[in-house]
């Protein structure tokens, strides 16, 4: 008799499955507090123009595109498909918020990130680490590169300004960002032992300090976002949520981008990824 394989924490794989999982991914970015300049639950950071409401609504909308893209993904529809149910999402996201822009670069990497585990999650089984990135690099990569480039986009433009690669680079390239910097230092901030909000906190904080985040670049030009990096590197530096007083430490942070009106939303939409990440594969 031939043994069973040992299946490990069940992950979901089906279409609708996958895109609650998305949009459970969405809200615990938004639960997560302290994050330097970013809207959580508790403040509105750095915006005036939305808050924790605007961004629950958006990732409500935002459900029914994550399961259309988990299905192309599925199917193995190409970038083009994609990009028209991405269009859709961005649609759905400016309808929910009266045209505030939440979760554009969400849609676009975490969307990418759907699509692959829709083509490859089996039932009951984790992928194998870095599967999800592999894939859309390998499937995707020239096409995302190869994307027309929204001119007046305010991403578009400091990635022009800047010569930053932005949030096309990190996904055509398989998320290394993700890989390298936010899923190892989601299960450093584990071993913290302070409870997974505090796990994603040193996952954000250490997103930030690596990221060329056009948000940053845009709203605080080079000294801004030098400024928001060297800042979020000292905290981890200095020990992470490991040190006693890392909530205060973590506060004071966000308290000194707000006065600046610093937003790192690449980094925020990042720790999303790379939570959804942490639910799909196994730790390497
Ligand atoms: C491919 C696009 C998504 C590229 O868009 P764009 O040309 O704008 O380029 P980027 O700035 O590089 O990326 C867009 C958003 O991605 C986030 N981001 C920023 N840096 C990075 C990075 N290094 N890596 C990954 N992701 C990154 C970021 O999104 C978040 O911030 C937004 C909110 O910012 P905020 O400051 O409030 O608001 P703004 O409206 O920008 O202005 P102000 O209020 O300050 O005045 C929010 O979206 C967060 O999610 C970047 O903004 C796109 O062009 C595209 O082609 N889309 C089509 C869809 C598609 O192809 N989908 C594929 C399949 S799903
Ligand atoms: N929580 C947040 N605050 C501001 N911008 C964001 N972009 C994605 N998540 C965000």
């Amino acid at each position: 008799m031939s043994a069973l394989p040992v299946l490990s924490t069940a992950a979901p794989c089906d279409a609708p499955a996958l895109a609650r999982l998305a949009v459970e991914c969405l809200r615990l970015e938004l639960d997560t507090y302290p994050k330097p300049g970013l809207v959580s639950r508790i403040d509105s950071g750095s915006h005036d123009d939305m808050d924790a409401a605007t961004f629950e609504a958006s990732a409500a909308a935002l459900e029914p595109h994550f399961a259309e893209l988990a299905q192309a993904g599925a199917q193995g529809l190409p970038m083009d498909a994609l990009r028209r149910i991405g269009l859709d999402a961005e649609a759905a996201m400016r309808a929910a918020t009266g045209g505030v822009n939440t979760h554009r670069g969400a849609i676009f990497g975490l969307g990418l990130l759907v699509a692959a585990a829709g083509a490859l999650a089996a039932p009951g089984c984790r992928l194998a680490p870095g599967a999800l990135g592999f894939h859309v690099r390998a499937r995707h990569a020239r096409a995302i590169l190869g994307g027309p480039v929204l001119l007046h986009a305010p991403g578009a433009q400091a990635r022009r300004r800047y010569g930053v690669g932005g949030a096309p680079a990190e996904a055509s390239a398989g998320f290394p960002t993700l890989y390298r910097v936010g899923l190892p230092a989601l299960h450093r901030g584990r071993r913290a032992r302070a409870g997974e909000e505090a796990a994603r906190v040193e996952a954000c904080l250490a997103l930030i300090a690596a990221l060329d985040d056009t948000n940053l670049l845009h709203r605080g030009g080079e000294a801004g976002a030098r400024f928001a990096r060297a800042e979020a590197a000292g905290f981890v530096a200095a020990g992470g949520v490991a040190q006693e007083d890392w909530h205060a430490r973590a506060e004071a942070l966000h308290r000194a981008f707000v006065a600046c009106r610093l937003s790192p939303g690449g980094a925020a939409d990042l720790l999303a990824m790379t939570v959804f990440v942490d639910r799909l594969e196994r730790a390497p």
